[in-house]
């Protein structure tokens, strides 16, 4: 079976600014992948560039098989972007059920998607409830559900629990172990060191480049230290001296 995602040797630069530097991901089925890095490390433009939404300048990716864009494919994956992209004069539901249409979710599928994905980020009482009136947290929560309104097997998820309280997080990831036991994947860009911890296989990208990929437990013993956030440290310090040193 074919990788979910095959991104070789990804290059991309706006203008001077290399952006991304010979990228390589492989995602294969039922794994999470995280992607780990500081602020303007190149993660939200890797994921545009593997949904084919930015234009790469070298390399190649595939996803599902397919060169993005691609329509069929765009509908076997759940994206959830950085920023919130929701119809704030609606309501949740009203919401979901456009996007739910718009992804061609069957008619009779449709509602109970919809109580699926809203149970699952804790979102049921306030479905009625317009967007506008909802804090920034349950706006994510319903982005995360609206990647999820049509089963996707594919997930990528920009920063998916950004402003989401600890115990909520635990549960979504929880689920995330459940969609994955199922042979679905998910790519999900994080700054929270715990949350890396939880993904079966890490890229830490800084500048552009992919400092360290390997699952967490290979990371820490490649570097002899005892969590993610120390791996980053240390590989980071070892790219300032190599660049020291050109
Ligand atoms: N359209 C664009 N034009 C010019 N520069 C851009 C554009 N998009 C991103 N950049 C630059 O590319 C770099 C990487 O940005 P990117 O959003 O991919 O980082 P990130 O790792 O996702 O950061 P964050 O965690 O803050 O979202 C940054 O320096 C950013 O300013």
């Amino acid at each position: 079976m074919k990788p979910y995602i095959e991104a070789r040797q990804v290059s991309k630069r706006f203008g001077q600014h290399q952006v991304l530097d010979k990228i390589d991901l492989t995602l294969p089925a039922g794994m999470i992948y995280g992607l780990i890095g500081p602020s303007g490390a190149g993660k939200t433009t890797l994921i545009k560039s593997i949904l084919g939404m930015e234009k790469v300048d070298g390399g190649t990716v595939q996803v599902m098989g397919a060169t993005m864009p691609n329509r069929p494919v765009m509908a076997k994956l759940g994206y959830m972007a950085q920023s919130d992209a929701l119809y704030e004069t609606l309501t949740a539901r009203e919401n979901l059920t456009f996007f739910g249409k718009l992804m061609s979710v069957p008619k009779d599928k449709l509602s109970q998607m919809i109580d699926y994905a809203a149970n699952l980020v804790n979102l049921t009482q306030q479905l009625d409830q317009r967007v506008s009136g909802y804090s920034g947290g349950m706006k994510r929560r319903l982005s995360l559900a609206i990647a999820l309104i049509q089963d996707p097997q594919l997930l990528i998820l920009d920063e998916p629990t950004v402003g989401i309280d600890p115990e909520l997080r635990q549960q979504i990831w929880a689920e995330l172990n459940k969609l994955k036991a199922t042979g679905k994947s998910m790519l999900v860009t994080t700054h929270v060191m715990d949350e890396a911890e939880r993904c079966d296989y890490l890229m830490l990208i800084r500048g552009g480049v992919a400092l360290a990929q390997g699952t967490p437990a290979d990371l820490k013993r490649q570097y002899k230290v005892d969590s993610i956030e120390a791996v980053f440290l240390k590989a980071g310090r070892m790219q300032d001296a190599n660049h020291g040193n050109r």
